[in-house]
């Protein structure tokens, strides 16, 4: 069983108790949430990834150090933090494209299946939102009637129906930012990296992509979202901190 109670996780700098603090970047805090109902059951406890002691300079400037925690299946984490935190650089950790500075990450196994929706997806703009969408299961080896049929799928739960055989540059920046979390999700990987995955969506297609996330949780998707909306941040399971103190 996961412990119901908040886990200890990891740390921030460190005290400075009884001399003036120095004004400082880049101060780590982690809460760890109940897990909410509703978001990831299956494979809950298998750990995924455990992350010891992570660290991220960029020349002088620490972005964050001495992060530590794990991520299971079935779970949902939010990254959070003001702008310039580090939050899509943690990501890009994760997802092996970037080197931390310190620290280790350890998957379980392998690195994995692991899908990646940055903040604007390279997706295939002559080609419609059915073909980008099917792409990753295609590829992966799927029979082409099932690939279509997962994606047309997914891109109902998005609300995007309509807009299946619409070629990506007739769509609109909110529209081709809900095609790239279908093309993430679609072939539900063991854990989905997500940038931003709500930014600039109305309320109706914020809530289509929050209730697909959690279905991929559901089915043992651990879920990592960079993000600066409250709500998402809320409903996850863990909210990780990048907080920021200007000098
Ligand atoms: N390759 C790089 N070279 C130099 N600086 C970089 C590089 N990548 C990231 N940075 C810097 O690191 C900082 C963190 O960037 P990052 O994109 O991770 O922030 P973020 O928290 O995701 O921001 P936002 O909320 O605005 O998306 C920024 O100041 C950025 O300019």
């Amino acid at each position: 069983m996961r412990p119901s109670g908040p886990r200890q996780a990891t740390l921030g700098c460190g005290g400075h108790q009884g001399k003036p603090r120095r004004p400082r970047r880049g101060v780590r805090i982690i809460e760890h949430r109940r897990k909410t109902p509703g978001w990831g059951n299956r494979g809950a406890d298998q750990v995924l990834l455990t992350v010891e002691g992570l660290g991220k300079s960029i020349g002088s400037r620490s972005l964050f150090m001495n992060l530590t925690f794990t991520v299971e299946a079935g779970q949902s984490l939010a990254i959070v933090g003001p702008s310039g935190s580090g939050k899509s650089t943690l990501l890009s950790i994760i997802a092996g494209f970037t080197d931390p500075s310190s620290g280790e990450l350890r998957f379980d196994g392998s690195r994995g299946h692991i899908e990646w929706a940055p903040q604007a997806s390279p997706l295939l703009s002559r080609r419609t939102a059915l073909d980008n969408v099917m792409l990753p299961t295609l590829i992966r080896g799927a029979d082409p009637g099932a690939a279509r049929m997962h994606a047309s799928k997914t891109l109902d739960d998005l609300g995007l129906g309509a807009f299946a055989h619409t070629p990506v540059y007739r769509l609109s920046g909110g529209e081709r930012q809900r095609v790239g979390v279908a093309r993430a999700v679609v072939s539900r990987p063991r854990m989905l990296l997500a940038d931003e995955p709500t930014a600039s969506l109305d309320p109706y297609s914020r809530t289509a992509v929050i209730q697909t996330l959690r279905r991929c949780t559901q089915e043992g998707t651990a879920v990592i979202i960079a993000t600066h909306d409250p709500i998402v941040a809320e409903q996850c399971d863990t909210r990780l901190d990048l907080q920021l103190d200007m000098p």
